[in-house]
């Protein structure tokens, strides 16, 4: 039973908590990874909610841009003091999902924390590491990730600003030639930061050696004005996260000296000799482990969306099921179960391929540590794959929540905006998604070529190394794995041969690929999702805990299967790997799942354990006084500080005193 259900809630809330067969508790700590994690969070969280420095004056909503950014450096400044005055690691409180909440659109220092630092640990040599990191822990460097250019995001090898060695002084100039070569978009850079890993194409004697880190301080570590040679701003509104802070950056012949480029992996010596690293895209290893802690952010922010959906949708009644009857929850109706009932599964599926994609990472990285690069493809196209899958799910699971909302979930006051934009935005930082699907198409082609010579694939490839014969009319959850993997199998040899097929007609390899692209895409998402299963029914498998904890995962996970299958019953049909009998009963199944879950909705949400404060939201308060709460947000409003605005003597009473000349 949840351990929160005596505190005070609408009667529906309470109808639905105590319809609670399963232990809120015991689920809340699978989610946190422990018992001990749960009572660090709760801790963390006390620490965080009793302080009157994290409540803002008005809602964000209505400052200026200036005074948004200014605000949420108040409170991330803030944090780093009271952390320290606690002697809590500030990354612990951030990875808890304690912090959530306390900055609403944006950190002007999260880049310094997530890729900043980590350039610094994963791509400089012990001793940099050694000056660098003290003069981050006493607040000497802020950092961030300074990789992006106005010209190109994506393909890291067009970037243009340069760092020429200069033998004689033995320093690099950096330079920024062209206006495309201005670094556009890093968080932080325009006001907050005075330091930047740099991204630039290294030249030593004339020869391009492609993107290397450098450490570049950008302002004063006392007046904080820019240093000369540095040109640096803000780049302006976005659709989101408006206080990140994110900057542009422009460089004239700046010199920085030869230690300032990070050495990890290649150096430039003082003769101006490259020693090169022991795998070339080694420089790129901050985006891999980025892209890693993505999948874990974007499933917290579905959770906090499915919290708001779900509360809402037993609150609020709407229409009549049966014709008299009183209206009912809309929580009852089979679409509105259909939108968020999956998105709940979806959770779970990311809560449970974010562990392992951590675990893999760091499996790989102490391997690669000690000279063995073998992993690396995999860790790439495994980590490209889940930021992309991740991203775009949660992304597209908030706005189905939004939707199922209805108009209040329109409101800023829902939420669902600031989620919203949280999410959708992950799917282009960080590696643009379908860019990020190519690199995973790229990595399976290529090893089903290469098991088409007959050598043995490993790892999430294995399967691709002879043609899956699944069981017919096995619809158990291995049954259906082996269904995935046939079905992914047949789009991949389909488009290979494809990609044979147009090269065969005289096009080049590259302009074959291009013609294949979309066919790519399909494969890629359709191995990556076959993973997402894999590992969901895996874990929930290996889980321990009561029954009832475990008939709700089992449920949760026959859902996310049953809907997936559904949803691309094409690609099982054409491998032949499911029957139109399977699919039908298997669509029947997932109905019958909606109904099965839907009296412990409210209570699988309530585990997430998220308060009042962090969702943020008048639709998906613990207490689930939705109405009230609306109608007090909206008498926020500065609009509502008079009855009749100024704007009205200025534009609407001239206009109605002049009236309509003619009766057009
Ligand atoms: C309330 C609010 C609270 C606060 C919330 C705040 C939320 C956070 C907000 C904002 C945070 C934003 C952070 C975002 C930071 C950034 O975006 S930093 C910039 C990130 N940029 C990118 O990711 C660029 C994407 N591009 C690339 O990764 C690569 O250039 C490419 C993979 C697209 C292509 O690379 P290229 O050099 O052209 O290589 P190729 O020739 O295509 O491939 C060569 C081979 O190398 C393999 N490969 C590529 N990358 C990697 C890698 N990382 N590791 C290992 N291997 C790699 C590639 O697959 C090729 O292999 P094969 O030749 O064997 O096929
Ligand atoms: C909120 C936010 C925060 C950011 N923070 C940082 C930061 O801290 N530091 C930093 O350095 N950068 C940062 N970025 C930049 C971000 O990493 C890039 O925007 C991202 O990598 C995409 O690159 P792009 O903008 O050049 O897009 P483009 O590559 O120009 O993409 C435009 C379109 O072209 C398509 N496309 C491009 N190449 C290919 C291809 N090879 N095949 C098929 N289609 C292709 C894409 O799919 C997309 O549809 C941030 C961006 C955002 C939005």
């Amino acid at each position: 039973m949840s351990s929160h259900e005596t505190r005070p809630c609408v009667p529906d809330l309470k109808k639905e908590r105590l319809k609670c067969d399963f232990n809120v508790e015991e689920l809340t700590n699978l989610i946190d990874g422990g018992k001990e994690k749960t009572a660090l969070r709760r801790k963390l969280r006390s620490v965080i909610s009793s302080e009157s420095a994290y409540i803002d004056p008005i809602p964000p909503e209505y400052m200026s841009h200036e005074d948004q950014f200014s605000n949420e450096l108040r409170k991330t400044c803030h944090t780093a003091m009271l952390m320290n005055k606690q002697n809590i690691d500030i990354k612990t409180l951030q990875l808890s999902k304690a912090y959530i909440g306390v900055l609403k659109d944006g950190d002007p220092l999260w880049v310094h924390y997530h890729v900043f630092i980590p350039s610094i640990t994963g791509q400089s040599d012990p001793e940099q590491q050694k000056i660098w990191m003290e003069k981050i822990r006493t607040w000497k460097i802020f950092g961030t990730y300074a990789q992006t250019e106005l010209g190109h995001g994506t393909f890291l090898r067009g970037l243009e600003t340069t760092a020429t060695y200069d033998r004689e002084t033995r320093e690099f100039i950096l330079n920024s030639p062209t206006i495309t070569a201005t670094k556009w978009w890093p968080g932080g850079l325009g006001h907050t930061v005075n330091f930047a890993a740099v991204m630039a194409q290294l030249y030593v004697g004339g020869k391009c050696y492609g993107p290397h880190m450098f450490m570049v301080q950008l302002r004063d570590e006392n007046t904080h004005e820019s240093l000369p040679g540095v040109t640096l701003g803000e780049i302006g509104p976005r659709f989101g996260l408006n206080t990140n802070g994110n900057g542009f950056l422009r460089f004239d012949h700046y010199r920085i000296p030869r230690r300032n480029m990070l050495m990890k992996h290649a150096q430039v010596l003082e003769d101006g000799t490259y020693v090169k690293p022991s795998h070339s895209k080694l420089s790129y290893g901050t985006m891999v482990r980025v892209r890693v802690g993505i999948v874990r952010d974007t499933c917290i922010q579905l959770q906090q969306a499915v919290t708001i959906a779900t509360r809402y949708s037993a609150v609020r009644h709407q229409s009549e099921l049966i014709p008299g009857e009183p209206e009912p929850q809309i929580l009852d109706y089979q679409t509105q179960q259909f939108k968020i009932l999956p998105q709940i599964s979806s959770v779970f599926a990311l809560f449970f391929a974010a562990n392992s994609v951590i675990d893999a990472y760091y499996s790989v990285t102490a391997q690669m540590d000690l000279g063995d690069m073998s992993l690396l493809p995999e860790l790439h196209a495994l980590s490209s794959g889940l930021k992309a899958l991740s991203a775009s799910d949660a992304s597209r699971g908030v706005e189905i929540c939004r939707l199922s909302c209805g108009g209040h979930g329109y409101l800023a006051s829902s939420n669902f905006p600031r989620l919203y934009t949280q999410t959708t935005c992950a799917i282009t930082y960080e590696g643009e998604n379908t860019v990020l699907w190519l690199q995973v198409a790229r990595y399976i082609i290529k090893s089903y070529r290469s098991a088409q010579n007959g050598n043995n694939l490993k790892h999430s490839v294995s399967y691709l190394s002879k043609q899956p014969r699944p069981v017919r009319g096995d619809l158990s959850n291995n049954g259906l794995l082996e269904a995935f993997k046939a079905a992914v199998f047949k789009l991949v040899s389909d488009t290979e041969g494809r990609i044979q097929r147009v090269c065969a007609k005289g096009q080049n390899y590259h302009m074959a690929w291009n013609q294949c692209s979309l066919q790519l895409l399909k494969c890629a998402e359709a191995h990556t999702r076959f993973y997402v299963c894999e590992q969901f029914v895996r874990k929930v498998e290996m889980a321990k805990g009561t029954e009832n904890v475990k008939k709700i995962l089992k449920n949760l996970c026959r859902l996310y299967l049953t809907h997936h299958v559904s949803v691309n019953s094409g690609d099982f049909l054409k491998s032949g790997s499911l029957s139109q009998n399977d699919i039908a009963v298997l669509e029947e199944e997932m109905c019958s799942l909606l109904e099965v879950l839907r009296p412990q909705a409210v209570s699988i949400v309530d585990a997430f354990d998220f308060d009042d404060g962090q969702l943020n939201s008048c639709l998906g308060c613990w207490d689930g006084d939705v109405y009230q709460r609306l109608y007090d947000e909206a008498l926020k409003s500065p609009l509502n500080k008079t009855d009749v605005p100024e704007a009205y003597y200025k534009y609407l009473r001239p206009l109605m005193q002049v009236g309509l000349k003619s009766s057009l």
